[in-house]
């Protein structure tokens, strides 16, 4: 088992590549978080092995089995679920495993794998198929637990995007690497950029809080990543601070911006609230076909091996959504630990220049305050949603209705007098509001209709 903590997350993976299972557990997550169930297996589908003739063959379909932490929400839709405020734990049984690939060099270490280390390390007893509890099959839990991230994370209007900068030095075709790689019986390496958007001003600390160093602790838990740059990273040191130097201004909303962003969107470990950028160096994968030269084990021996078996000739394409995974617990940790920095506080109009929460309160508006305000407004939300979805259901029968009876789906009258009613039931200075609402629900509603005349 392989533990990560946080602050407020704690994240435990367990299982290893062969074994009967893989899974994890994830503490800390706040009760009455929404979960669709569809968006994380869409997620867990970007990582999963044998969807790609540039991927392993092996075919997993890794379908996590949540045994707690996870309820039924509110809405009718059994995909959406609610947390319970336990423990998130979730088990995906191992499908395809081929353990026969690895009994030819079970006492040859690979080069470039992890089975010389840990051989040493667990002196004999350690399970190397399919790379053991070193698998890049174990990031399949961590995409369980950075997809349920992914999620909180979305509901605050943070984001996180990678994607493939390069593979093998080329950033214009980069696939054409992973073929070329094959033909050679090879595998090459690649850089994944991943951008985190939407996180205010004031988040991390100096030192040892600093926003870097969290990030690169989770990221550097996915096998084969060996470096880690934010903003202009290494290219910096080849700049004249004139050039580096990201200056600051004001735009349209008063919001303190960079005008670029070389720092990668954290300044003294603190996020500045621009766009935090980095980007993600991986090896080529150790599994080749070609010949090595290695040792045998207890002995003085020396062997040449080729390594059988499935394996990626390029762990970039499946690392991309790995990295996600490993942003968004980092940044929901730092979310759910600390107080909700107010992004006034980094606003001229309000005559703030700073971000620290405690300054925040010297203003008049406690942050304090202000989550439980978001806190209030995001429960709302969630009940408007449950009343759309449940609106648009009902629409679903007034369509079959529709149909069954050769109806079109505008009925002017109907949306008039529908219209007429908003205005009579909203408070006055609200009515116009209201009904510019009301009509954006109905259009919704008849182009929800409109799929069901088809
Ligand atoms: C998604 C993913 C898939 C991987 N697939 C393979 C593979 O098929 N064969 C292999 O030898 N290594 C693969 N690796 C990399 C090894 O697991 C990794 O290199 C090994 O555990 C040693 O760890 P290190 O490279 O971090 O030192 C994969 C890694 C990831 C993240
Ligand atoms: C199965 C996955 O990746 C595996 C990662 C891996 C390794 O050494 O890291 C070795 C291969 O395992 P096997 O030899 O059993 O086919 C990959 O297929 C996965 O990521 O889900």
């Amino acid at each position: 088992m392989s533990i990560y903590k946080g602050q407020t997350l704690t994240l435990s993976i367990f299982g290893t590549s062969h074994g009967q299972s893989i899974g994890m557990t994830l503490s800390g997550i706040p009760s009455e978080a929404n979960i669709n169930l569809d968006v994380l297996q869409e997620f867990m589908a970007r990582r999963a092995p044998g969807n790609s003739p540039l991927s392993t063959s092996r075919k997993e379909p890794d379908i996590p089995k949540f045994v707690s932490g996870l309820k039924s929400g509110s809405s009718r839709n059994s995909r959406n679920l609610t947390t319970d405020g336990s423990e998130i734990k979730a088990i995906i049984y191992n499908r395809d495993v081929k353990s026969s690939d690895y009994s030819k060099i079970a006492n040859t270490p690979r080069p470039g794998h992890a089975d010389y280390t840990a051989h040493v390390k667990y002196g004999g007893l350690e399970d190397s198929r399919g790379g053991g509890a070193f698998s890049g099959r174990m990031t399949a839990p961590l995409c369980i637990a950075g997809g349920i991230c992914k999620q909180l994370l979305a509901e605050r209007g943070i984001y996180i995007h990678a994607s493939i900068h390069d593979i093998h030095g080329n950033a214009e075709d980069p696939l054409s690497e992973i073929k070329k790689a094959q033909v050679l019986r090879d595998s090459v390496g690649g850089t994944i950029s991943c951008t985190i958007s939407g996180l205010d001003a004031g988040y991390g600390g100096p030192l040892f809080e600093g926003l870097e160093g969290r990030i690169a602790e989770i990221v550097y838990a996915i096998p084969a990543v060996k470096g880690i740059e934010f903003g202009a990273g290494f290219e910096s040191t080849r700049m004249y601070g004139s050039e580096n130097n990201d200056e600051f201004y004001y735009d349209e909303n008063d919001t303190v911006c960079t005008r670029t962003n070389n720092c990668g969107g954290i300044l003294g470990g603190i996020s500045d609230g621009m766009d935090i950028e980095f980007r993600v160096a991986i090896k080529p994968t150790p599994s080749i076909a070609r010949s090595q030269r290695t040792i045998v084990y207890d002995s003085t021996e020396e062997a040449v091996i080729e390594v059988q078996g499935r394996h990626d000739p390029c762990i970039v394409p499946r690392a991309v959504p790995c990295v996600e995974a490993a942003a968004a617990v980092v940044i929901a940790d730092l979310v759910l630990t600390e107080k909700a920095v107010s992004s006034a506080a980094s606003k001229k109009s309000k005559g703030l220049t700073t971000a620290s929460p405690t300054s925040a309160s010297s203003f008049g508006l406690a942050s304090d305050d202000l989550s439980h305000l978001r806190s209030s407004i995001d429960e709302i939300d969630l009940q408007l949603l449950n009343l759309i979805e449940r609106r648009l259901q009902i629409a679903e029968s007034v369509a079959a209705y529709k149909k069954e009876n050769n109806l079109g789906i505008i009925d002017s009258n109907r949306e008039a007098s529908l219209l007429k009613r908003i205005q009579f039931l909203s408070i006055d200075d609200l009515a116009d509001l209201n009904e510019e609402i009301f009509k954006a629900i109905i259009r919704a509603s008849c182009k929800h209709q409109e799929k069901f005349l088809k």
